[in-house]
Formats: structure tokens, C-alpha cells, sequence
């Protein structure tokens, strides 16, 4: 079991982002983007999905590259007999434009692959998600998925969850969301450098696809200790819906990397 190692134990970790495959190197004749090594990653996970399969569909930029090549797939009949399973309103536009035929968790229970981007990625196969929102209906859908393959660029690989200095996300009812906050601040409260406040977009509380707000948590080191205890306690708040630590879901990672290799992490 992967999930119960600590930041300090991944240092020896062959997945830690200090693997040297992982790591930035000489400049190499290729350099692409981050945005080119998003598509590279999403292009190469739509070889995954194969004619018949219901498939999770990812939100965030990188995802939306995956959306994209899988319609081009069905379109071009490479692909048939698709049925997506939106994690976001704006994914859901998304399909519908691109012509990907949709269906929700109560008809189709089981789906077959999931696959979207991440913020981060431990060396466990552990990720930070949510920061375009969309966690809880993520996790959900993932959650439900016989595969769920992460596809990002190399700069999400980190040696521990938080460890980046962006944040961990939170989702909360409105309701009493002061209130909320400070029994999250508690939790924390021994943890160095640790501070958390609300979402805000436009001046006003950022709401998601469910009309909840979002607590940004921030770990100065990297969230410590047993992450499964730390998602416990937090879900065991009155107020938290659901956080953006997905432990233990993701079966592949596809790293692209700045010289336009792939490389992909297996369970
Ligand atoms: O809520 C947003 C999702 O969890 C995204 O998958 C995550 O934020 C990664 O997004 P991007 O591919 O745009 O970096």
C-alpha cells in the first residue's frame, strides 16, 4: 500500500520526482511547452481507450487536449460506440460541442477509464486536484472507474502532496463557511507555515459546478504524515465536502516530458 508513505520516506522512492528520468535535464533540440507536453500526455492516453468503453472525462486545460483527440478518434471511426462521462459543466460543454455522446454515474455505474490531468503527482501515485474546481464530481466519477490514468507534464511531479507552495483545495458548503474555515485552520494549527483561506473569483466567494465554495490550503513543507489520516479528519468536519487529495485512485501516470518523450507509470 503506497498511500501510507510519508513525505520523508519517498526521498529513496524509484518513483520520486528525483528519479533522474524525472527531472529537467541538458537542454535537449526539442523543448516543448507546458501546453505542448499537455497535449502530448492527452494524446497519448486516448491510445488507451479502445471502441465500447464508457469514459470519464477529465476538466482542466490538459484534459480538454484528451477530449479533443477522443472526438477527432470517433470522428475519423477509429473510435466507436463512446460514451463520455462529463466530471464538470464545463467538460460537459465541451463533449457536447465536440460531439461525444454523454451519460451520468446513474446510468452508466461503472465506467471504464478515466482520464485527466492533475496539480500534482506523488511519487505514490497520490494527487492534488481541484484547482480548477471541479474535485468533488471528479473523485466521484474517477472513484468509479476500473482505470484512471493522470495525464500531465513533467513539472506536476512532486516529491509530496502540497509540497509545490499551491494549494490544496477544499470544498465546503456555504453555509457558515467562516466557521468552517477556522475548524480547518485547527486541524493545522501545529503545522509550520500552514495557512488556508477562501476561493475568491471577481471579488465574490468562488462557487463550483455544486454551488460550493472552496477552501485553498496551503502547507508551507507539504502536507506530513499519513495522508489517509489527514483526509480523515478532515472529512470528518461538519461543513467539508470533499478535498482535492485524491489517495490511492490513479492506476497509470503519462508524464510528458520538455524533449517530447512519454513515459508511463503503471500500479
Ligand atoms: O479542478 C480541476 C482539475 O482537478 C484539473 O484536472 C487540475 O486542476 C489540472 O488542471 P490542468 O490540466 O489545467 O493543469
Amino acid at each position: 500500500m503506497r498511500t501510507a508513505m510519508t513525505c520523508a520516506q519517498t526521498l529513496n522512492n524509484p518513483l520520486s520526482s528525483t528519479n533522474p528520468h524525472l527531472l529537467p535535464h541538458k537542454p535537449d533540440p526539442i523543448q516543448l511547452t507546458q501546453e505542448e507536453m499537455k497535449r502530448v500526455a492527452a494524446y497519448r492516453a486516448a491510445d488507451m481507450v479502445v471502441s465500447g468503453m464508457v469514459v470519464g472525462l477529465g476538466t482542466g486545460s490538459t484534459a480538454a487536449h484528451f477530449i479533443h483527440r477522443l472526438a477527432e478518434l470517433m470522428h475519423k471511426g477509429s473510435l466507436k460506440d463512446i460514451i463520455g462521462i462529463p466530471t464538470s459543466l464545463k467538460t460537459e460543454a465541451h463533449a457536447i460541442k465536440a460531439g461525444i455522446p454523454l451519460s451520468t454515474l446513474n446510468s452508466h455505474p461503472i465506467v471504464d477509464i478515466s482520464i485527466d490531468g492533475a496539480d500534482e503527482v506523488d511519487p505514490q501515485f497520490n494527487l492534488v486536484k481541484g484547482r480548477g474546481g471541479s474535485l468533488f464530481r471528479e473523485k466521484m466519477i474517477e472513484g468509479a472507474s476500473r482505470k484512471f490514468v493522470v495525464i500531465v507534464d513533467e513539472t506536476k511531479m512532486v516529491a509530496c502532496l502540497g509540497g509545490s507552495g499551491l494549494s490544496v483545495p477544499v470544498e465546503i458548503v456555504p453555509f457558515s463557511w467562516k466557521y468552517t474555515l477556522s475548524k480547518i485552520e485547527k486541524l493545522f494549527k501545529d503545522e509550520t507555515g500552514f495557512s488556508a483561506r477562501l476561493r475568491v473569483d471577481q471579488e465574490k466567494p468562488f462557487e463550483t459546478d455544486n454551488g460550493n465554495y472552496i477552501i485553498e490550503m496551503f502547507f508551507e513543507k507539504g502536507v506530513s504524515g499519513d495522508l489517509n489520516e489527514v483526509s480523515d479528519r478532515l472529512l470528518r468536519l461538519t461543513g467539508v465536502i470533499e478535498h482535492g487529495m485524491f489517495l490511492d485512485m490513479a492506476t497509470n501516470v503519462v508524464v510528458a516530458k520538455t524533449d517530447g518523450s512519454v513515459i508511463i507509470l503503471n500500479k
